[in-house]
């Protein structure tokens, strides 16, 4: 007893000399976090762009606005045309000043290809198709499908696809109207964009658009897959979930399955159309044969799975950019009825001039007659072919002046090579990326003017122009601007849209500007 109430004041004192210098060290490393966090932002008090954290970056308000990332990017880049992110693995410098956009698309191309980040972020949807791929494989694929883009076969093919499913979604509508039915116009326009890209590019019908609409379980994984690749960029923990399996990749592998059982039944169907009309001289040169052609060629080095990837990148450019334009599209005269009344009156005048010149006679239709009114509207679709739509110049200042507000792509990643210092001065480091920004560019009063938020066609008349530029320039901005004029003609001139109540109408975060919540809508059929 003694010796423990001997013992026991000296331990007591030991631990308390021991917690002293352990709280002490405690304190004393708590300064030093608090002081660094403290001199790390008042480092940062004259930065433009979103001030960082030690270690994290801006990881916080970056996952913080991540559904709103592109409006969150408007704001600073309203103040400064150029900013950088830092987070935990990457850092990104976005763009909006032209002369920076020139000189990492065309100028300094070499120094900003793709990159091996967002190859590893896409590869699993895209593989190695052109989207994603840099170098030779890139090169190949640019020049066989350049040699189709350009063939005129092509083009008017194109115009009797795009033709028919024109009319094809407007007698959907007409149906609808006629009970007044509720109608997610996004979805529909993703079906016929589906159903075009797999006719024009790859030769085979898949039917999503039919009257039935039956249930489709690829365009619901692709648009799955792209949601969670897109989450790559801004998730650290993405490979760890991809290696356990869990969350967001887990989900991803099962789409991508889907994705790939869809794909591969394309491939298999084409290559047996092709094996049937061998030597019969009713050979179509699509861009999937095209590519079949050329991975006979054991020296091409085009597998199945390379076919699969060519697929794939040609839907994503083919089906969803254009059907997400077009949504926005009708959004933008749903919501501005002087611009739905300029381009109704436009195309009267143009269905007139063109009936004149052809020597047709119009169909006097009744809107409350279903027949008269699709047999109008097939009448109409006729006169439509890629010189005449040509015609049509407030159409496309209109689909211009959506481009300009939602650009079906809204942030361009590059990757980058060796450090380097863009026009403005800002440096940029190797294995970082840099990224142009479409989505702000459009909205910027000092690219624009003042009203630069506002949705006005008439701008395009004197204002501007799209610039596309470097190696890199879309192949399919003809063929999307015959689907969509070709499109929209027919829509705008028989019917009128209004948005259902209530029904929130924002974008969702994904390599293409699509809607979240689709687009609800009821069409209305209109006079003559
Ligand atoms: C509204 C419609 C469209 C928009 C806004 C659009 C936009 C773009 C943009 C911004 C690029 C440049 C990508 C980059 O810098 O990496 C691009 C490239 C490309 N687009 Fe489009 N596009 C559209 C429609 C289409 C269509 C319908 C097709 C084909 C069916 C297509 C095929 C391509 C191809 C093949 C490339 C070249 C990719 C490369 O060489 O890396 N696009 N497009």
């Amino acid at each position: 007893m003694d010796i423990k109430l001997h013992i026991q004041p000296s331990h007591i004192h030991n631990m308390e000399g021991q917690s002293t210098s352990t709280s002490s060290i405690g304190s004393a490393v708590a300064f030093i976090l608090v002081s660094w966090i403290l001199i790390h932002r008042w480092n940062q008090r004259a930065k433009k762009g979103p001030k960082t954290w030690p270690v994290l970056g801006a990881a916080i308000e970056h996952l913080m606005n991540y559904d709103r990332m592109h409006d969150w990017l408007v704001k600073y880049l309203s103040e400064t045309k150029t900013i950088t992110v830092t987070m935990p693995f990457m850092r990104y410098t976005y763009i909006t000043d032209p002369v920076n956009v020139e000189y990492v698309l065309k100028t300094n191309f070499t120094n900003y290809p793709k990159g091996d980040a967002y190859h590893s972020y896409m590869e699993v949807l895209l593989g190695d198709g052109i989207f994603n791929s840099d170098g030779e494989m890139w090169r190949r694929q640019r020049k066989t499908a350049s040699f189709e883009f350009a063939s005129k076969n092509l083009r008017d093919f194109s115009a009797v696809v795009f033709r028919e499913y024109a009319v094809k979604l407007a007698s959907i509508l007409c149906q609808a109207s006629e009970k007044n039915q509720e109608l997610d116009m996004q979805e529909l326009f993703m079906r016929m964009t589906l159903d075009s890209i797999c006719k024009v590019g790859f030769g085979v019908e898949i039917g999503t658009l039919s009257p039935r609409l039956p249930d489709n379980r690829f365009a619901k994984a692709f648009d799955m897959a792209n949601i969670i690749v897109t989450l790559r960029f801004i998730d650290p923990f993405w490979r760890i979930k991809r290696f356990l399996h869990i969350g967001s990749e887990a989900l991803l592998k099962q789409s991508i399955n889907l994705i790939d059982e869809f794909t591969y039944g394309v491939i298999r169907k084409r290559k047996g159309e092709i094996e049937r009309t061998h030597g019969s001289g009713k050979m179509k040169h699509d861009l999937l044969s095209r590519f079949i052609e050329l991975s006979k060629d054991p020296e091409s080095n085009l597998t199945d799975k390379s076919l699969r990837d060519i697929v794939l990148n040609f839907v994503i450019a083919g089906r969803d950019t254009t059907a997400a334009t077009i949504s926005w599209f009708t959004y933008m005269v749903m919501t501005h009825p002087r611009v739905a009344d300029k381009l109704f009156s436009e195309l009267k005048s143009f269905e007139e001039e063109r009936a004149r010149e052809e020597q047709v006679t119009l169909v006097p239709y009744n809107p409350d007659d279903t027949e008269s009114f699709n047999e109008r509207i097939t009448q109409f679709a006729e006169l439509l072919n890629y010189d005449s739509l040509g015609r049509l110049s407030y159409l496309h200042a209109s689909i211009s002046e959506t481009l300009r507000l939602y650009p079906a792509v809204p942030q361009d990643p590059k990757g980058i090579l060796k450090d380097d210092v863009l026009p403005d001065g800002t440096q940029v480091k190797a294995g970082g990326m840099v990224t142009y920004v479409p989505y702000s560019m459009g909205r910027m009063a000092y690219l624009w003017g003042p009203d630069a938020s506002a949705f006005k066609p008439e701008r395009w008349f004197h204002d501007g122009n799209f610039q596309n530029a470097g190696p890199r320039i879309c192949l399919g901005k003809d063929s999307a601007f015959l689907q969509m004029k070709m499109t929209l003609a027919v829509l705008c001139r028989f019917f009128e849209f209004s948005l259902v109540p209530g029904h929130p109408v924002t974008y969702r975060m994904m390599a293409i500007l699509s809607m979240a919540h689709g687009l609800k809508l009821t069409a209305t059929r209109r006079r003559l």
